[in-house]
């Protein structure tokens, strides 16, 4: 990654400001009405009560939050980022030994693009459940399911264990945010659970090098998370910026240490029909010093067919999408990810009811 490579190089409008603006807007919510009051109940009902409806405002106004005291253990934590830093310290043909095949999400690459211009940076994606059932195509009309399976790197020796266990914690705190999500929108709080019954849920480690040109490349473009929710840990050197509502600037998420930032996607979209937004992200890269964050995309099950509430639906405020399947746009996504292609991706708006 020595010379300019044309791949990496952002079109002029989209390129990192050399300003940037750290805004103190994007809420941080503190989770200890549900995770640390005494007898282990949802006993407090107004600070629940609160809660729900600091979550409701951060959804609607930011799409981006962040949340403190939310239960997933600082050593776990830690164990996952030191072993993902080890793995990605290893030899490029060490990690290219586990890259991802075409048949399934899981494994290493380091040759995303997003918008059609090359990521500055290297992953490896690990399915929360395996088997994971999924779509052998993004035809409607070939119903065949097929399997994915995680690959396993072999260095170092603790990572599939740590990131397995790691995932089964940041799991629970994606339900209980659903819940709270929920009954911020007057639903149910366990009205989402259902769809996550075979959930195509993946951990994602984000490895950013130093850039020698961060002013004409990004870590990740500027995107929109597809699934339903993100939780994301970003250790503390920073470079996420969130788009902000109000008037469109890019604002940088500040490290806050230990915190988990949380971003509603596309699917909170269509099920609230349009109430809380997917927000636009993207990451800045820097000249000097490496960049690790960690996402869990938290994903409903390959058949869910996604598509506005009903319950929050009706004759004054209509259904503003038509449904689609969700494993049918993921492989979508996926097949269009891979390779840089002249046309844009799918997007939830493909399917709005004008
Ligand atoms: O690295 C980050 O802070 C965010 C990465 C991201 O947006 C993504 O992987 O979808
Ligand atoms: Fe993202």
């Amino acid at each position: 990654m020595g010379e300019v490579d044309p791949a990496f190089i952002q079109d002029p409008e989209h390129r990192p400001k050399p300003s940037i603006i750290e805004a103190e807007g994007i809420p941080v919510i503190d989770l200890s009405p549900i995770n640390y009051n005494k007898d282990d109940t949802f006993s407090d009902p107004s600070a629940i009560e609160d809660l729900v409806k600091q979550i409701g405002s951060a959804c609607k106004e930011w799409g981006f939050f962040q949340v403190i005291n939310h239960g997933v253990p600082l050593d776990l934590r830690k164990r996952i980022e030191n072993a993902s830093r080890k793995f990605f310290a290893q030899t490029l043909e060490e990690k290219r030994k586990i890259t991802r095949g075409e048949d399934s999400v899981a494994g290493y690459y380091d040759t995303e693009h997003t918008k059609n211009v090359r990521d500055w940076k290297e992953v490896f994606d690990f399915l929360a459940q395996e088997p994971t059932l999924i779509p052998v195509s993004s035809d409607e009309d070939d119903d065949e399911v097929t399997q994915w399976t995680n690959l396993s790197p072999e260095n170092p020796p603790e990572l599939r264990v740590v990131i397995q266990e790691y995932i089964e914690e940041v799991e629970k705190l994606s339900f209980k945010l659903m819940e709270l999500i929920a009954l911020s929108l007057g639903l149910e709080a366990k009205r989402f659970h259902g769809f996550f019954k075979d959930q195509t849920s993946f951990i994602r480690l984000n490895h950013y090098p130093p850039c020698p040109y961060p002013h004409l490349a990004l870590g990740v473009g500027r995107h929109k998370d597809a699934g339903a929710l993100t939780v994301l840990a970003q250790d503390e050197v920073g470079g996420l910026e969130v788009k902000r509502k109000t008037d469109q600037e890019w604002i940088r998420v500040k490290p806050t240490p230990n915190a988990y930032i949380i971003n509603v996607g596309d699917i909170i979209q269509v099920w609230s029909n349009d109430a809380y937004e997917s927000v636009e992200h993207r990451v800045m890269v820097n000249s000097e010093k490496d960049r690790l964050s960690i996402p869990f995309f938290f994903n409903p099950a390959h058949d869910s067919i996604v598509k506005p509430l009903e319950e929050l639906t009706n004759e004054q405020n209509p259904s503003k999408y038509r449904p689609y399947n969700w494993g049918k746009f993921l492989i979508h996504r996926k097949d269009t990810n891979f390779k840089k292609k002249n046309v844009e991706n799918l997007q939830i708006y493909h399917f709005k009811i004008a």
